[in-house]
């Protein structure tokens, strides 16, 4: 497992659990298709599930790159695992997605070392790429640009790889396979990165240079499900060659992550709120007036928007309404 970045911080989150079991084991989401999980444990690759109906907190799902603990008899390797808990995250990639008139944070991809920003010539947009970098670096992970497609360049790349963005611009040609090299840096094993741009930009070509050989997705997620090409919501995160530029590390791919039109800052400011939060007095705080909430005292101090406090707020709300009875004690 310490190639899908098993650390010791992992096990300690696993035994502090309040509720775990002796035979809990702790374990990577490698793939998830709408509710079926793939599981990558100390064993090997194992199927999981997430118990239908549990109450939980909307982003508490377990999502691709999520760090899980589970049940289940070692014994019986033909059942699948039960997630019990989704181990601390190290960030979350969120986007809004619209549920009737309003729009609720979804996370999309957990625990991402390194965000790898693929653009092209064509596709340049220096303000564009601002927003990516400051959103990925405010999530903790590291910002990468890849400026694709050199191949089909002629003059010099300065005016690209000097434009002053806070990250590193790579020229790369991924159908050539040039400069991949270069990734060296940000990728070894047990680091995680996941892949984001327009449509167009070279991706998927990216992501079968790195892996070495041609994907057929749709193929591939059958005959872990046994669907059919339609299916479109596989996510998965893929160990890459050692031997290759992509060293060992792992790559997450998912389709929503992918589409850089979705993914934007109130998502990653979103995660910094939720990690915030679990610092506030109390276990039901609003982030409103309560006394003792860290979300508000971080806007006091500067470091968290107001403005995108409130939109947080105002999502929680609506998501929360049906269940939330005024008689509830507050939990500490
Ligand atoms: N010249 C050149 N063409 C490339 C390069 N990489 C990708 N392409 C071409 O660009 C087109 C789009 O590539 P994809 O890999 O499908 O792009 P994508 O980002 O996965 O696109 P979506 O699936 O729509 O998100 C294809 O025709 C590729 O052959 C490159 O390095 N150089
Ligand atoms: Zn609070």
């Amino acid at each position: 497992m310490k190639a899908f970045g098993y650390t010791p911080a992992l096990a300690q989150a696993l035994s502090g659990l309040p509720e775990a079991q002796p035979d809990w084991q702790a374990a990577r989401i490698v793939r998830v298709e709408r509710n079926q999980y793939l599981l990558e444990t100390a064993s090997g690759p194992r199927e999981g599930v997430w118990p239908a109906g549990r109450r939980h907190k909307l982003l508490d799902v377990p999502v691709i790159g999520d760090w899980v603990a589970c049940s289940g008899a070692a014994d019986t390797p033909d059942e699948p695992l039960r997630i019990e808990a989704v181990l601390d995250r190290q960030n979350t990639f969120i986007r809004s997605v619209l549920k009737g008139r309003r729009t609720q944070p979804q996370v999309l991809a957990a625990n991402v070392d390194t965000v790898l920003i693929v653009t092209s010539p064509l596709d340049w947009d220096l303000e564009r790429l601002e927003r990516y970098v400051q959103a990925v670096q405010l999530s903790q992970a590291q910002p990468v640009i890849l400026l694709n497609k050199t191949d089909e360049v002629r003059s010099s790349l300065e005016r690209w790889t000097d434009a002053g963005l806070d990250a590193p611009v790579l020229p790369i040609s991924a159908a050539a396979g040039q400069g991949l090299d270069a990734l060296a840096e940000w990728l070894a094993p047990g680091r995680t990165a996941a892949l984001i741009g327009s449509s167009g930009v070279g991706k998927s070509t990216l992501t079968n240079a790195l892996l070495g050989q041609e994907l057929s997705r749709a193929g591939d997620v059958s005959d872990l499900t046994g669907e059919g090409r339609h299916t479109t919501t596989w996510r998965t995160l893929y160990p890459l060659p050692l031997d290759g530029p992509g060293r060992g590390a792992l790559l997450i791919d998912n389709p929503g992550l992918r589409d850089i039109a979705v993914w934007d800052e109130e998502g990653a400011a979103f995660w910094a709120i939720e990690e915030l939060a679990a610092d506030c007095r109390y276990s039901r705080c609003t982030h409103g007036r309560e006394p003792g909430c860290a979300v508000q005292a971080a806007v006091a101090r500067g470091e968290l928007d107001a403005a995108l406090v409130d939109l947080y707020r105002e999502q929680q709300a609506v998501q929360e309404a049906p269940r939330r009875n005024p008689r509830d004690k507050r939990r500490r």
